[in-house]
């Protein structure tokens, strides 16, 4: 049976670019930039005040200090930020002046109010300031005609405050997946519909529709079909034709009413692998239909979240340009024995802990493919090779962290 790292590989083989759209900035936070950004203008674009106080000439001070203080003459005009004067300062005077105002001609230094002396309409001032003291610098942060931001860099919140400043109100950024969600089952109803015997509340559309947006794609949660060919195809249709990946949920196993494979494989649809040797999520599949990728998520709700995790999402994060499509790994000490069965790679829901200096890593508990509260208590996965079937305490495991470490060793589980 194919191994999980052979998988990932096959999967993020599929991998393609999508195309750049033109977003209006606040849109395109968390996207990544798909043009290479150069600064037509300085920042600031002119010199001005780091400091609420006087814009002075520095050589005015020389010699200054508490027993003899030199006296300069604060001219009637002030300086707000937002106001150009066109007054040049002569020696012997002092604008008063506000953060972030254009410093005037003739001036060479800010000193803070809190730093003189006010008598009547003058300052004291009782020691020396070099030149350019609070002084912000025209271009000090970037200069025309810089790279500011590089293709492919993510948008985070700073980069949307430096666009802004550069005037950008749209910028160009790969577009978001669209990724559709469809849960196959005929024990399957909807959250507000009635519970009748034999049936259960379809999670997993929208345990997938939350990774999906979590992941920044765009989800379409087609919602539940039941195991009826002619419907399984007629959602996946849709689907195909509207979305660039479509999930299905259950039905890919080997059971009498597993449908799915069967009527991905009559469309057309290409199996790129079934069954991979890992617990959970053992029967999941993969196709291309054209550039179109479809998997089939076996239907435990653990299961399903899992392949989403391993497989889905990098693939989601490489096909929107991302630069990191791994969810970063440590290693921690398990913090209790653990027994496996060897035949496949088993994949543990784990709280990960830090005790003083050690990362400590504690199963969620009961690790049943369907239960869902192994995957909702748990911070990371942290996956256990098959080659030995006894695990001590101590022994150190790789984990992928799906959350924040747990840095309240009081919330732990004991060791
Ligand atoms: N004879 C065998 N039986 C099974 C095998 C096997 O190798 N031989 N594999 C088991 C494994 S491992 C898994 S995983 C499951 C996956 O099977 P399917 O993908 O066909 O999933 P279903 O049978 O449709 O459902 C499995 C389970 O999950 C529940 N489910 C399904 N959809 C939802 C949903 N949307 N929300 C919540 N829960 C859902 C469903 O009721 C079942 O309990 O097959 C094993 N069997
Ligand atoms: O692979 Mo299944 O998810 O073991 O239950």
């Amino acid at each position: 049976m194919l191994s999980p790292e052979r998988a990932l590989q096959i999967v993020l083989d599929q991998a393609y670019l999508l195309e750049p759209v033109e977003l209006r900035l606040l849109d395109s936070r968390g996207m990544t930039l798909a043009e290479e950004i150069v600064s037509d203008m300085d920042i600031p674009p002119f010199d001005n005040s780091a400091m609420d106080g006087f814009a002075i000439r520095s050589p005015d001070t020389l010699g200054a200090s508490l027993h003899n203080p030199v006296r300069l003459k604060v001219l009637e005009e002030d300086l707000p930020a937002g106001h150009t004067t066109q007054k040049s300062l002569m020696p012997g005077y002092a604008f008063q002046i506000m953060t972030g105002a254009p410093i005037p001609a003739g001036a060479d230094a800010v000193i803070p109010v809190e730093d003189v002396e006010m008598r009547n309409e003058e300052i004291w001032i009782s020691r020396p300031y070099k030149t350019h003291t609070n002084i912000r610098d025209r271009g000090e942060e970037v200069w025309a005609g810089e790279v500011v931001l590089t293709q492919g860099k993510t948008i985070y919140p700073a980069d949307i405050g430096l666009l802004a400043s550069l005037g950008r109100s749209k910028v160009a950024v790969i577009r978001k997946a669209k990724v559709a969600v469809i849960a196959t089952g005929d024990e399957l109803i909807d959250i507000e519909e009635n519970l009748q015997p034999g049936l259960i509340r379809d999670s997993n559309s929208y345990s997938l529709t939350a990774q999906i947006a979590e992941a920044g794609a765009i989800p379409q949660r087609v919602g539940i079909v039941a195991d009826q060919r002619e419907l399984v195809r007629q959602a996946l249709e849709r689907s195909l034709m509207e979305c660039d990946i479509v999930l299905t949920s259950g039905g890919v196993s080997v059971g009498k009413y597993d449908l799915v494979k069967e009527v991905v494989e009559e469309l057309g649809a290409e199996l790129k692998f079934w069954k991979v040797s890992q617990k959970p999520g053992k029967p999941l599949a993969f196709w291309t239909y054209g550039q179109k990728l479809v998997f089939g998520l076996p239907g435990n709700p653990v299961a399903v979240m899992f392949c989403f995790e391993r497989y889905v999402r990098p693939l989601i994060l490489k096909m929107m340009g991302r630069g990191e499509i791994f969810r970063p790994t440590v290693k921690a000490a398990l913090a209790h024995d653990l027994k496996i069965k060897t035949e496949r790679t088993q994949f543990m829901r784990v709280i990960v802990g830090r005790k003083g200096e050690v990362l400590w890593a504690s199963s969620t508990g009961a690790q049943g493919s369907g239960i869902l509260r192994s995957m909702s208590l748990a911070n990371g996965i942290a996956t256990i090779p098959p080659q030995k079937e006894i695990w001590k305490q101590g022994e150190l495991v790789e984990v992928m962290l799906i959350r924040e470490i747990e840095e309240r060793p009081e919330r732990l589980p004991p060791a």
